[in-house]
């Protein structure tokens, strides 16, 4: 595979985080207008908000948050970033991208949680006009915060529901808090019929990906856990829940020790959903294109493979039935000149 064909081919991606994707030049900006400290040499600069080589754990790599959620606790920060991450998955043309974020970590200088997803969808609404990329905002609550807080985060999601929001997700440390814990929060957001996507799978516990299926999540985010459990693996290829992999994340945070562990073929062998994500592009310092050329460079992939994991993502994507269309039939012209 070619990095020029790979970059231009149509993509749709669904596990993005908003903080973690911010251009490091943008952050910076950002810190300058609201007097806050930041690196000027681009080197540092970088060190500071990406992952080093040696990240031994999720823990580690959610360290690496730490200098930009200071500079997200503005409505016109939140519109920027947003912004910012549309141009630039615009650039490897996302025709379709969720974008997810806690509002509840951007509320230190009393925003609202309605006022911090206005700000977000204006950023990524502002985004579509100027490059034509589609977006939907999923929500995170944050597994070490509270239910109340959780719950508080399912309600805005469902304030927000055809309105830019598309579904509710967990994110943190889930080697310390599991699903089960969360039953009263992803309860309420089922009544709503609010979509739910959860971080699982990515500490090595199947058991995690089995109570977050339980709790309602029809996809999930990593489940890197489940290649240790066949029956499981089973369930998910009955049922169609589609695994968002992220394979640079994954080997940052030692979800999978090396590439050749890596269980993408285990998964795909099985008949389980599965689509490429970024997961953080500026914290895991990478793009689709790249996370699709390393996967060419894994397994010898072909343009045919990199269609049909695009077609698994709209399948599971939140949006309408005739949206889904409309993308896979931009995906269907846009490969067929590479696939035969
Ligand atoms: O891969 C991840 N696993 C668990 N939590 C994550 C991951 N990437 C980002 N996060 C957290 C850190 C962010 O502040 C939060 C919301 O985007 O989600
Ligand atoms: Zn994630």
């Amino acid at each position: 595979m070619q990095r020029n064909i790979v970059e231009k081919l149509p993509k749709v991606e669904l596990h993005c985080h908003l903080d973690g994707s911010i251009q490091p030049h943008t952050l910076k900006k950002l810190a300058d207008a609201q007097g806050i400290d930041l690196p000027d040499d681009p080197k540092k600069l970088k060190k500071l908000l990406t992952v080093p080589k040696d990240c031994q754990s999720l823990l580690e790599y959610l360290t690496k948050f730490d200098p930009v959620l200071p500079l997200l606790q503005t409505e016109s920060a939140l519109e920027i970033a947003a912004f910012d991450l549309i141009e630039q998955v615009a650039r490897e043309n996302v025709r379709y991208i969720e974008v997810r974020f806690a509002p509840s970590l951007s509320t230190r200088k009393g925003l609202t949680l309605t006022q911090v997803v206005q700000a977000v969808l204006k950023g990524l609404s502002e985004g579509e006009k100027q490059f034509g990329v589609k977006s939907n905002a999923l929500l995170c609550g944050m597994r070490h915060h509270t239910i109340e807080k959780n719950v508080a985060v399912a309600k805005t999601a469902h304030d927000f529901a055809e309105k830019g929001v598309a579904g509710v997700d967990l994110a943190g440390d889930e080697a310390h808090y599991p699903p089960e814990l969360f039953e009263e929060m992803l309860k309420k957001a089922s009544e709503w019929h609010i979509p739910i996507t959860l971080h699982a799978g990515e500490c090595g516990c199947a058991h995690n990906i089995r109570e977050s299926i339980r709790l309602g999540a029809t996809r999930i985010g990593h489940g890197i856990a489940l290649e240790n459990d066949p029956e499981l693996l089973s369930k998910c290829a009955k049922e169609q829940i589609l695994l968002e992999l992220c394979p640079t994340s994954n080997l940052q945070t030692k979800a999978v020790k090396h590439p050749e562990d890596y269980p993408f073929l285990t998964f795909l062998k099985a008949g389980v959903p599965i689509c490429i994500n970024t997961d953080n592009r500026t914290v895991s310092g990478t793009t689709l294109t790249d996370e699709y050329l390393k996967l060419g460079e894994w397994y010898g992939l072909n343009y045919a493979t990199l269609e049909q994991l695009n077609h698994y993502a709209v399948d599971g994507a939140f949006l309408l039935e005739r949206e889904k269309e409309l993308l896979h039939r931009e995906l269907v012209a846009g490969y067929e000149p590479f696939v035969n």
